[in-house]
């Protein structure tokens, strides 16, 4: 359980690192605010690191809570249910820790979103508590949760196909080559399958002025203004993102496991010959006492 978390949380960890750059992007897309190369220059143009990581905070500081939902809930409802290892179960263990995860990954994402998406003079804050502050004070502790529903709608299936179909690509042999294009592969289809609900999530979060009313009239609108495409934009972006960011989390994983274990084994090695050397100790001492 422990190991689970820790993993998880140096995985998430790895994944947000390598994927953020082309998170932004993504969401530059997904707002319309020009084609892939056009927000690819537009980004660039910033050049430098801190620009390329800007609301990396909140998700980087937010992982902890979030991974700790993902993995205990999949984790706890796996083994509850009656066969561990069917597919179907991961795929139901995953849809639970995609509904539960959502209310922490909701308002992380919301922050994200508004930091990606801002302008200077916007008011919007760098740091990840200066902006939830930020977000409170101007639309108080509801819109802190904007887009919560289209995250359960959208992580619910995602988490379900991000679990099973990693499991079904890693039964039997788990080399790092494997393991890496696994996670990649499963994190792509996890995003790709879902894509228009992410569009329409990243544009509700984003809009600052109320433009829309509810994720559902965000869907309309978008539709009716920039038409069906706008529903795809960005799938690029998100494709490779998710397959660099999920494969670094997998392997950061399964590494973490690696090391946790072999520190596991080394100390029972040297318990074992602790435990050896006091007891041989006390022979030693019996045999004095007693002159044999
Ligand atoms: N569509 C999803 N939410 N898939 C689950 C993968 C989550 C993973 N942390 C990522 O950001 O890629």
């Amino acid at each position: 359980m422990a190991l689970d978390f820790v993993a998880g949380c140096i995985g998430g960890c790895a994944g947000i690192i390598a994927g953020h750059p082309l998170d932004t992007l993504k969401v530059h897309i997904q707002s319309g605010r020009g084609s892939a190369l056009q927000c690819t220059k537009a980004l660039l143009k910033g050049g430098t690191l801190s620009s390329a990581y800007r609301g990396v905070g909140a998700p980087l500081g937010g992982i902890a809570a979030v991974n700790a939902i993902v993995f205990g809930v999949y984790g706890n409802t796996r083994r509850a249910l009656p066969n561990p290892n069917a597919l179907s179960t991961h795929a139901a263990a995953g849809a639970a820790a995609g509904l539960m995860q959502s209310f922490a990954c909701s308002p992380v994402e919301l922050i994200k979103t508004r930091q990606q998406l801002a302008k200077p003079g916007d008011g919007m804050p760098s740091g990840a508590w200066a902006g939830a502050r930020h977000i409170v004070r101007t639309g108080g502790f509801r819109a802190l949760f904007r887009g919560l529903g289209v995250t359960i709608v959208r992580d619910s299936p995602a988490l379900a196909i991000y679990f099973t179909s990693y499991e079904a690509m890693t039964r039997g042999d788990q080399s790092v080559m494997k393991v890496f294009m696994a996670g990649g592969a499963a994190g792509a289809l996890s995003w790709v399958v879902l894509y228009p609900i992410d569009v329409v999530k990243s544009r509700f979060q984003g809009d600052v002025v109320g433009k829309y009313a509810s994720a559902w009239d965000c869907f309309v609108q978008s539709v009716r203004t920039d038409g069906w495409r706008s529903m795809g934009r960005g799938v690029g972006a998100v494709t490779l993102r998710a397959f660099i960011s999920n494969g670094a989390c997998f392997t950061a994983v399964v590494w973490t496991e690696r090391v946790w274990q072999r520190m596991a084994a080394e100390q029972s090695v040297k318990t074992f010959a602790q435990t050896t050397a006091m007891s041989e100790a006390v022979c030693e001492n019996n045999d004095r006492q007693y002159d044999v």
